[in-house]
């Protein structure tokens, strides 16, 4: 029997039934990670087991690799697949033109080369991540290890030159010692609570000296799901202005938790 899910997973799970509805058969896909995603990783594998869907995954995270290959999805790396035909990610924050803060989950270097190098990019989210301002969430900033107090204060610096008024900058931890990404660096976050020019500030940071990558993500999201409680999803595209209001049956069946141990 499939466990009661809470409204929030229900949210996530129907924006993310919703969205792959959009694989089609050869199709490679880039598999975004986050809880959000992990109900797309789970419906994924349901359509390949019981339609026999063909489709190769790009895994956007050790995580997300791991899940997708427990759950049977075909993976390759992004160098063998070169380019890809849509990707389907969550986000931990979204503006009305569909730019993101992405990376609350440290994921955010792989899963920015694996959305840029695909055709379409679909953001699977509940209705709590909208925004008209981004910058609540706290803005990551991969950088590496060597001299990062050195990267943290010329980010300091930056901000402050920008006239940003919050700027308080942290080191995430992982326990007692810094968290180390997939790609062996540290995320720095930045508490800035509004991002005025998501877009030139995106830009700047990247400009310095040790920072990798940074969690905006602008002009990449094409579509974004929303899901409800309820079961209603909203299907926004940004290209066409097209917008959906859709029905999921918010009961995932049985196996659908094989991963969770249910
Ligand atoms: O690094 C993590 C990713 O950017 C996630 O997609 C993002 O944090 C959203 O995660 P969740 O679906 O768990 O809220």
């Amino acid at each position: 029997m499939a466990a009661e899910l809470s409204p929030i997973d229900k949210a996530k799970f129907v924006a993310a039934k919703r969205a792959v509805d959009f694989v089609e058969n050869g199709m490679k896909l880039g598999l975004g990670t986050g809880s959000t995603a992990a109900w797309m990783v789970r419906c994924l594998a349901e359509r390949i087991r019981e339609e026999g869907l063909r489709v190769t995954g790009v895994p956007t995270s050790s995580r997300t690799a791991e899940l997708a290959r427990s759950l049977g999805i075909p993976i390759t790396s992004l160098d063998e697949a070169r380019w890809l035909d849509l990707t389907i990610d969550g986000a931990d924050e979204f503006d009305t033109e569909l730019n993101l803060i992405k990376g609350g989950g440290a994921a955010l270097l792989q899963e920015k080369i694996v959305a840029t190098a695909s055709d379409q990019m679909i953001v699977i989210t509940d209705a709590a991540k909208s925004v008209t301002q981004l910058g609540a969430f706290p803005l990551p900033v991969e950088v590496i290890p060597f001299g990062w107090q050195t990267s943290k204060a010329l980010i300091e610096e930056l901000l402050v030159s920008m006239d940003v008024l919050n700027r308080d900058c942290s080191l995430r931890m992982n326990g007692d010692a810094a968290l180390i990404t997939d790609e062996g660096n540290y995320i720095v976050d930045l508490h800035l609570k509004r991002i005025g020019n998501p877009r030139q500030l995106a830009m700047v940071l990247n400009q310095i000296p040790g920072v990798v990558e940074n969690g905006l993500f602008i002009d990449i999201c094409d579509i974004v799901i929303i899901g409800h409680g309820d079961g209603r999803v909203v299907v926004r595209d940004i290209n066409t202005g097209d917008v959906q209001d859709d029905r999921v049956d918010f009961v995932p069946s049985d196996n659908i938790f094989a991963d969770m141990g249910e």
